[in-house]
């Protein structure tokens, strides 16, 4: 369904992708992990679209889609998550879902405002924030902000989600919800799930493998077991001698 053909990103002289490569099946639930710095978020900056690769290309279901703009990767199936929600202030709880509504697969054909607002709604209770649909997003605690965020990205009707560490910031109970959200996500709606986290035994218990990243350098590919007691990642985590 993906494929990460060889992709390499440098800033100026940092590669922060060095010749990247990896599939990812349609279905699945997959953890993008790595140190600070390894080159995750600059990975879903290029699937998205937010980065043009500085060589290789991103396909997705047979279309090389790396160098398109990310409004057109949102509207072909891909969505993504930010680390930091950051919902438009202006604009009610379920406002901000509806923009998920329109940018995303279905948004061309539904101009209809009562249809859109009430697609928010479902992905509102879908995630389950109970909170007034046009109430405005300020005050909200950071597990109904997280929440918000991943209404807003599943309201495209994403095949793909790129989701950016869901669970930081979270405390226990809300972190519990955020990773349930992905598990209900991929099992309801069959959403192919890509997850970058450092909340590493939350993940390990969810995905069903796990890509490592170490400066830039695809390290890892494997089942949670497998990369877990891998040599050369257990030093990148910890710091080799
Ligand atoms: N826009 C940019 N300009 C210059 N350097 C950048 C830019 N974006 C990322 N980098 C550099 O690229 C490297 C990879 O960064 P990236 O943010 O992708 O890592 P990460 O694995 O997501 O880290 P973290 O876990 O801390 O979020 C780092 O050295 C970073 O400083």
């Amino acid at each position: 369904m993906l494929e990460i053909q060889n992709i390499s990103k440098s800033f100026g002289g940092v590669m922060a992708l060095h010749d990247v490569s990896f599939r990812v099946e349609e279905g699945s639930f997959v953890g993008l992990i790595g140190p600070n710095g390894s080159g995750k978020t600059t990975m879903f900056n290029v699937i998205s679209g937010a980065l043009k690769p500085t060589r290789g290309a991103v396909n997705y279901e047979g279309q090389t889609i790396s160098g398109l703009n990310p409004n057109v990767i949102c509207h072909a199936g891909i969505a993504r998550t930010f680390q930091i929600p950051q919902p438009i202030k202006s604009l009610t709880v379920a406002e901000n879902v509806m923009l998920g509504v329109l940018f995303g697969r279905g948004g061309k054909h539904k101009f209809h405002q009562e249809r859109i607002k009430k697609d928010a709604i479902k992905m509102l209770d879908f995630v389950g924030l109970g909170l007034d649909p046009d109430s405005y997003p300020e005050k909200m605690t950071a597990g109904d902000l997280r929440k918000l965020e991943m209404a807003r990205a599943l309201a495209t009707q994403p095949k793909v989600l790129l989701a950016d560490e869901v669970l930081s910031g979270l405390n226990k109970d809300e972190l519990k919800d955020a990773s349930a959200i992905l598990t209900k996500a991929r099992a309801e709606l069959g959403v192919t799930i890509i997850w970058v986290e450092h909340i590493m035994h939350v993940l390990m218990k969810l995905v069903e493998r796990v890509i490592v990243l170490n400066h830039g350098l695809l390290i890892a590919d494997g089942d949670p077991d497998t990369v877990s007691s891998d040599k050369q990642v257990v030093e990148a985590y910890l710091g080799a001698e």
